[in-house]
């Protein structure tokens, strides 16, 4: 935050102060959220979704209530706005007395509730500040008309680190420009930049005739659409309110915001498909449940925060290519994910324990700040330490079940497979991925047996969980690979190909291209 005398250049590698906390201190804080925002009857959206979202990412949140609405599934039947003397009340009571990581702003229905807000931030300096805009409820209820507008603009967000409209709250801060396409929200993006938010992210979720839900997230520099197929349900009230409070919990935790803002849309897409059969109310607009982390069967699909779309271009690192082009493991792991690597495994047979676990947590700072997995290949103890976001283990290291209960439900876990029984065997046991090979001969791994295209085929046909192909594999002969014809295959795993090569950048950029070529084919 800016004018407000927060942090307002926020590092790659920003942490909060919970994340900070050593370990000789003798009380435990846990991250906190502050929410301000309306009360939902009906539960489904307002601080009621906050509350839950924090509490189901680990996160205590507060709440400052704006507006009291009389809601269900239905719509908005009415409106009471508090005084704005008593919203000042409830801020200056928590600011005062919690040492806030993030505050979070959803419906702020009058000018001078806002103003209230500006002079409480102003005078208890918060971390960060996560502004939802939030104008119009899902029914079409004006939340905040337009008078409020301008207070947005030029007071609201300059001081804001990310606001996240949807596409007709981008339109209303724009002065009513058409956003119809990917194309328009880049532009709107582009130009609520403009106004002073750090980070800006355009919810698609309302574009017509999409099969996918595009949110455009742009950092000032550089765009990245983050896409979801889009869940065929009715109970989408609160997606808003939502994924704002989990980019804000998330960035409590201490994560940087592009995987903040990752981490909330797949909470938000899993929330949904968890929730797309249950009846709550009779209304069109039924809420969903926030708590499906706690309930979902884990001999069924778990849901995790894993995207198996990451697995498109898999870096696998490797100690000896490292040394043999005198680069460190940091290093190599930079120019992969520069080069568009999409998910990361730090596979470094003959480190020295302690070395590695000071790279590993060095990579995991680097993964985190440009939203990208980092996984430790056997060392479920290194993974525990660093905090990676998983761990790759074969048919001889730690059986997967063993290592789920090790790691938790939200922990990413690969396993190798050579077989359908092995492939079967995965998923019973919990894991989230699996890597199949070797598909070509490789140098890289000794002894390694080779299945071929064919037994690639074979094992993704008798997979439930998804797959990335490993072994052999480079520019020549990925397109190859993708072209086998199996939807669950989605992504290639390569060490050699990026590694043992002069320039990890160049290589990792052609062979991401190869890829979506190769995609775009099928
Ligand atoms: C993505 C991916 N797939 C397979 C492997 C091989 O794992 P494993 O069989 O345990 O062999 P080592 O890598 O430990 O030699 C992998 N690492 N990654
Ligand atoms: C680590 C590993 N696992 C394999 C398997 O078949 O499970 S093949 C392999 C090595 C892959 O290296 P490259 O991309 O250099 O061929
Ligand atoms: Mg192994």
């Amino acid at each position: 935050m800016n004018s407000l005398g927060g942090i307002r250049s926020w590092p790659a590698n920003w942490r909060s102060t919970t994340a900070l906390m050593t370990t000789t201190e003798s009380v435990r804080k846990i991250p906190q959220v502050l929410t301000v925002a309306g009360s939902d009857s009906g539960a489904g959206a307002g601080i009621q979704a906050d509350l839950k979202v924090c509490a189901a990412r680990g996160v205590y949140c507060a709440s400052v209530i704006t507006a009291v609405t009389a809601q269900n599934t239905r719509g908005v039947q009415s409106v009471h706005l508090l005084p704005p003397e008593f919203v000042s009340e409830q801020l200056k009571s928590v600011l005062s007395d919690f040492d806030f990581d993030v505050v979070k702003t959803g419906m702020l229905p009058s000018t001078e509730i806002v103003e209230v807000l500006l002079q409480n931030l102003s005078d208890f300096p918060v971390r960060a500040l996560v502004v939802d805009p939030v104008m119009v409820s899902t029914s079409g209820h004006v939340l905040a008309g337009s008078s409020i507008l301008s207070i947005f603009r030029e007071r609201l967000l300059p001081i804001a680190d990310i606001i996240t409209p949807n596409v007709k709250e981008a339109s209303a801060l724009l002065g009513g420009v058409r956003i119809e396409t990917v194309s328009d929200m880049r532009s709107a993006a582009k130009l609520l930049h403009e106004m002073g938010p750090r980070f800006v992210l355009v919810k698609g979720g309302d574009l017509p005739d999409s099969s996918d839900s595009v949110d455009v997230y742009f950092d000032g520099k550089e765009f990245h659409e983050l896409r979801s197929p889009r869940v065929a349900t009715r109970n989408t009230h609160g997606t808003g309110c939502t994924l704002a409070s989990c980019i804000a919990a998330e960035l409590a935790k201490g994560s940087s915001m592009l995987s903040a803002v990752k981490v909330a849309k797949r909470f938000v897409d899993n929330a949904l498909d968890y929730s797309k059969d249950i009846a709550i109310g009779s209304g069109m607009q039924g809420p969903f449940d926030h708590f499906f982390g706690l309930k979902k069967d884990p001999q069924s699909s778990r849901c995790s925060i894993f995207n198996p779309d990451d697995l498109f271009l898999y870096a696998v690192t490797d100690s000896r290519m490292n040394r043999k082009w005198n680069r460190s493991i940091v290093d190599a792991v930079k120019a992969a994910i520069e080069g568009g690597a999409t998910i990361i495994q730090l596979r470094e047979k003959e480190a020295e324990t302690r070395e590695f676990l000071e790279e590993a947590k060095a990579c995991v700072d680097i993964c985190r700040s440009h939203g990208v997995s980092l996984l430790i290949n056997d060392r479920i103890d290194i993974a525990l330490a660093c905090n990676a976001d998983g761990v790759h283990v074969g048919q001889s290291d730690m059986p997967v079940d063993l290592v789920r209960s090790l790691l938790g439900p939200d922990k990413i876990i690969g396993v190798s497979c050579k077989t359908p029984e092995q492939a079967h065997q995965a998923w019973k046991d919990g894991a989230d991925y699996i890597g199949s090979g070797g598909v070509f001969p490789t140098n890289t791994k000794a002894n390694n047996r080779t299945i071929g295209l064919d037994g690639l085929k074979e094992v993704c046909e008798a997979s439930k969980l998804p797959v990335v192909a490993i072994g052999g594999i480079g520019i020549s002969n990925a397109d190859s690979v993708m072209q086998i014809d199996a939807p669950n295959l989605k992504g290639v795993a390569v060490v050699s190909a990026l590694f043992d090569q002069d320039c990890v950048l160049t290589q990792a950029k052609k062979l991401h291209k190869t890829l979506k070529d190769s995609k775009r084919e099928i």
